[in-house]
């Protein structure tokens, strides 16, 4: 019991600290320092708590204002941290100097509890062993079958009938959540064949998990946000507050991932094939036993979260341009006449291959709403970027993803709109950008291994949804609250009337 007294005077002091600081804050004592203004013995606190409800925002617009994109962020009793938005500087993190920046054990730290020595929070050579492992998942040959299958079915059998129903009752659905769902059970496939019926709501005690996997990413990337570090640590040491509603809802986490491998290990008949997660399970060298319970919690976030949260963001721009929605459905009607298919047949890889408009459409809601919207590595030796800006042993070195979708000087003076076109050449074909311009997919070693998946899933249900309905967003002209998580996402989700399009009825 003592202990309780001990935390109650660690949050008065923390209080305190809080309000000195926000009292100090008055531009007369501030001086410009790398973009953040910056306060004696305070650093960048007091700007960063009067800005902390708007922080993409607010780093966006400091990044933009100086003229290498690049800002040092001081905090008082934490180590530095470094945001650039600099194409240079970015690809020098990733791809030059990458053995120069990895992860680091305090960004792994943060995240150990829910990611373990997962493919996400691991450096060196067990990071390099499950990258090999794993990329035998996304091989064309996968792509082309298996994960063409795993789309195809969740599309036909879930996905449209539940929209066709919700146009009949005319009931209020939550797209969001239900992307999540379609997400959750394509990489539960993929990675763990393992079908777990999330979307048609039948399965494996999944909503308590959703919202228990929520909580727990939320929860997790908040300890990166904590005004004193080692706040969060000592909670979690007391088990109170926030760290109690975290391990609670890791443990859901967990429970559920034993279950998914149990359910696997159990399925002889499926032990042959060689998906993501038997070959781990056969992976020598990798004595721990927690391992397989990392690679799903891991796996699911690489695919359920990414995904589902682009798409969201992508429904709710195409809500205000009807005539990006029209340009898409044109497309797709073309393509079908194309190639002599009927609506409600399903679109093959070169098919898809050929919807430029619809590749543009995508990949400009992900530039403006990057899933992953930012990425922290850790400097192992002090080095100094391309910029000039010297970065110094253990700092922390953020790729601001978010911000780089907004730079005039890379996108210029339209780079606010959402316009497919800037994406096609002037044969209208696609034409992708070079990786360390559009990170959106990381860049260099430690690329997305799922992005060509990620673009069939969306791409699917991009041109058969539009075609078939109409979707109304309520209050779609206010931009929907981010919920800054490991991933992007819209808070409270994104409430859609939906209405079956005349053509079809
Ligand atoms: C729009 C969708 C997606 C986006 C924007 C995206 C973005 C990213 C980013 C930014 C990273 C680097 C993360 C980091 O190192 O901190 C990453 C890594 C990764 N992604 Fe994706 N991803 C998407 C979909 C997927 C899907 C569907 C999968 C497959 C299940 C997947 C699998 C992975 C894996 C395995 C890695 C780890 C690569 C490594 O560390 O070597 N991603 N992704």
């Amino acid at each position: 019991m003592i202990f309780i007294p001990i935390v109650i005077v660690f949050l008065i002091l923390t209080f305190i600290f809080s309000l000195l600081a926000l009292l100090l804050h008055s531009p007369s004592t501030s001086k410009p320092h790398h973009g953040f203004k910056t306060y004696p013995i305070l650093g960048t606190l007091p700007e960063f708590l009067a800005n902390r409800h708007r922080f993409l925002d607010w780093t966006t617009d400091v990044l933009a204002s100086h003229p290498t994109h690049t800002a040092v962020f001081f905090r008082p009793g934490r180590v530095h941290s470094i945001m650039t938005a600099l194409p240079e500087n970015v690809e020098h993190i990733l791809k030059t100097r990458f053995d120069n920046y990895p992860k680091g054990p305090r960004v792994s730290a943060v995240l150990d509890d829910l990611l373990g020595s997962g493919i996400f929070n691991t450096d060196g050579e067990l990071w390099r062993c499950q990258r090999k492992t794993a990329s035998f998942t996304f091989t064309h040959r996968n792509l082309t079958t298996f994960i063409f299958d795993a789309v195809r079915t969740e599309l036909t059998t879930r996905l449209l009938p539940l929209l066709r129903e919700a146009s009949q009752s005319g009931r209020v659905i939550d797209l969001q959540d239900i992307l999540e769902r379609f997400t959750f059970d394509n990489v539960c496939k993929l990675a763990f064949n393992v079908d777990p019926g999330c979307l048609a709501g039948d399965g494996l005690g999944e909503s308590e998990f959703m919202r228990a996997f929520e909580e727990a990413t939320t929860l997790s990337v908040g300890r990166f946000r904590y005004v004193l570090p080692f706040l969060w640590k000592i909670k979690k040491f007391f088990n109170v507050g926030s760290e109690k509603r975290l391990r609670k809802s890791i443990g859901i986490v967990h429970d559920f991932a034993d279950n998914i491998i149990r359910l696997r290990l159990q399925n002889q008949s499926a032990k042959d094939h060689q998906d993501l997660l038997s070959r781990f399970i056969s992976t020598s060298g990798i004595n721990d036993c927690d391992f397989p319970r990392d690679v799903v919690v891991n796996f699911i976030l690489a695919g359920r979260d990414t995904t589902s949260s682009g798409l969201s963001w992508f429904f709710w721009l195409l809500s205000l341009n009807p005539d990006v929605v029209s340009k898409i459905r044109s497309e797709v009607d073309q393509v079908r006449k194309q190639v002599g298919k009927h609506v409600g047949d399903m679109f093959d890889f070169d098919e898809l291959k050929e919807m430029n408009y619809l590749q543009g459409a995508v990949s400009e809601s992900l530039r403006l709403y990057p899933p992953v919207p930012a990425d922290t590595m850790t400097c192992l030796e002090d080095d100094v970027l391309p910029d000039g800006t010297e970065v110094k042993k253990d700092w922390f070195i953020t790729c601001y993803t978010y911000a780089m979708g907004r730079m005039e000087s890379i996108w210029g003076k339209d780079c606010l709109e959402f316009r497919p076109e800037r994406w096609l050449d002037k044969n209208g074909v696609f034409k992708p950008d070079n990786p360390f311009r559009f990170p959106v997919f990381h860049a260099g070693p430690r690329t997305c291994l799922g992005k060509e998946m990620a673009y069939i899933q969306m791409k699917t249900i991009a041109a058969c949804v539009v075609e078939e309905f109409d979707f109304d967003v309520l209050e779609r002209q206010t931009r929907p609250e981010s919920l800054l998580s490991i991933t992007l996402r819209i808070k409270g989700g994104l409430h859609v009337r939906v209405k079956t399009r005349n053509m079809l009825e």
